[in-house]
Order: C-alpha cells, then sequence, then structure tokens
C-alpha cells in the first residue's frame, strides 16, 4: 500500500498542497488531473522523494518516507521507484540498451539472469527490440518515450510514476504509450501514477484525482 496521509506543502506564502490524503493498493492505476499550476507535479515529486512536503507522512509498503536518511533515500529511489517524464531524460551518448540498463548499472554489481530475462521480457512488451543499438536522437519521439519506460520499469519498481508521460507525443503515439500503460498494470499488477492533461486518458484508472487550490476535489 502506498499512503499519503495530510500532505501538505506550500512555496513562499503560497500554499500548493493542502492536507492531501490518499491510499494506492498494488496493481492500481492513479491519474492526477488538474488546471496547470494546481500542484500536479509537486504531489508527484513529493511521492517521488525528490521533495519534501512541509507536513504530512507518506508511507510506502511499510516503509515511512520520514525514517529514511538522505542515503537511503537515493536507494529507496533507485530501487522502489521508476519514473517518467515528459522529456525522457535519455543520455544521448548511450544506446538504447544502455539507457534501459543505466539504473542496473548504478547499483554496481554485474548484471544477473535474472535482469537479463527481465530486460527481454520488457522490450518485448514495449516492442522495442528493433532499436536497441541506436541511439536516442536516431528514434522517433514515442519510441524514446518507450526506452524511458523499459528503463523507468527495469528495477521493478513497486511503483511506477509518470509525469506528463504523453505530453511531447501525438495522439497515436499518446495512446499507445497509454495502452502499454494499461497493459502493464493487468499482466505485470504493476502500481501507477500518472499526471496527465489529457482526460482520454483515464478510461482505465483505478482512482481519477481532480486537483485543485491544494486539494483533492
Ligand atoms: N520551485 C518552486 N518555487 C516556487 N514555486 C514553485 C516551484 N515549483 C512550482 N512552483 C509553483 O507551484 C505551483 C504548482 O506547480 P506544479 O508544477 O506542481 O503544478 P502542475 O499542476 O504540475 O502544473 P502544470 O500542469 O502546468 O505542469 C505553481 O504555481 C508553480 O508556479
Amino acid at each position: 500500500m502506498l499512503e499519503l496521509k495530510n500532505i501538505s506543502k506550500s512555496y513562499g506564502t503560497q500554499l500548493i498542497l493542502d492536507n492531501i490524503s490518499l491510499q494506492v493498493k498494488e496493481a492500481e492505476m492513479v491519474s492526477i488531473l488538474g488546471p496547470s499550476g494546481s500542484g500536479k507535479s509537486t504531489l508527484l515529486q513529493i511521492i517521488g522523494l525528490l521533495m519534501k512536503p512541509d507536513s504530512g507522512q507518506i508511507h510506502l509498503e511499510g516503509v515511512s518516507y520520514q525514517d529514511l536518511t538522505e542515503k537511503d533515500q537515493a536507494t529507496f529511489r533507485n530501487q522502489q521507484l521508476g519514473f517518467v517524464f515528459q522529456f525522457h531524460n535519455l543520455l544521448g551518448e548511450f544506446t538504447c540498451e544502455e539507457n534501459i540498463k543505466f539504473p542496473l548499472f548504478i547499483k554496481g554489481s554485474a548484471l544477473s539472469a535474472s535482469d537479463e530475462e527481465l530486460f527481454t521480457k520488457i522490450i518485448e512488451t514495449l516492442g522495442i527490440k528493433d532499436i536497441l543499438k541506436k541511439l536516442p536522437s536516431q528514434i522517433s519521439g514515442g519510441e524514446q518515450q518507450r526506452v524511458a519506460v523499459a528503463r523507468a520499469l527495469i528495477n521493478r519498481p513497486t511503483l511506477l510514476l509518470a509525469d506528463e508521460p504523453t505530453g511531447n507525443l501525438d495522439n497515436k503515439n499518446a495512446e499507445t504509450l497509454y495502452a502499454l500503460f494499461v497493459e502493464l498494470k493487468a499482466v505485470w499488477q504493476q502500481r501507477i501514477i500518472m499526471v496527465t492533461h489529457n482526460d482520454k486518458l483515464t478510461s482505465h484508472s483505478d482512482q481519477v484525482i481532480y486537483l485543485n487550490s491544494g486539494r483533492i476535489e
């Protein structure tokens, strides 16, 4: 279970999140919608341990974020969380395969047989087998985004966090990526929290959350 209790966050005098509480079970897909500036990305960053709330508690699978030291937070992020952003942040000088395996290299140990097995399963599911040796600049935007999703999944994250993952894709690629998320949820029981502007991409969500004026509507 992911549990947020009374999360609040201000920037200066501007209250961005006002006592937000939320529970997300395993295999649930949650969409976060809301007007620009309503705090969607801020909430996602707090859940992703990239920003601290001013108050409130978060637990993921029994681990309290408050109890983690800075070093533990980095390890927790790398092992438990997967991130996909609108601008996928792929490393331009590395091939797609190297980009996908990057989180495994960070761990420092050699890739195990089960890492390789998962890698194969991921690239097959995402349909990106044929582009593995290419550089990110040599593939399309939709393909780049699928590589970013593969990289986010390679550590088997407890929670996949996606911030406007379809934001720079055309409609067709956006729908393909969303269909992939739906498949990851159905087949892999992947828990996903996605910020989106596109309310067409929420039909399979277990929870749709509208943020407005710092609160869930
Ligand atoms: N580092 C910061 N310092 C000060 N204010 C910030 C900072 N980051 C965000 N804000 C402000 O906090 C508010 C919420 O920002 P956030 O990016 O979470 O909104 P959002 O709902 O994701 O917006 P969008 O849909 O436009 O991406 C905005 O008014 C923004 O200007």
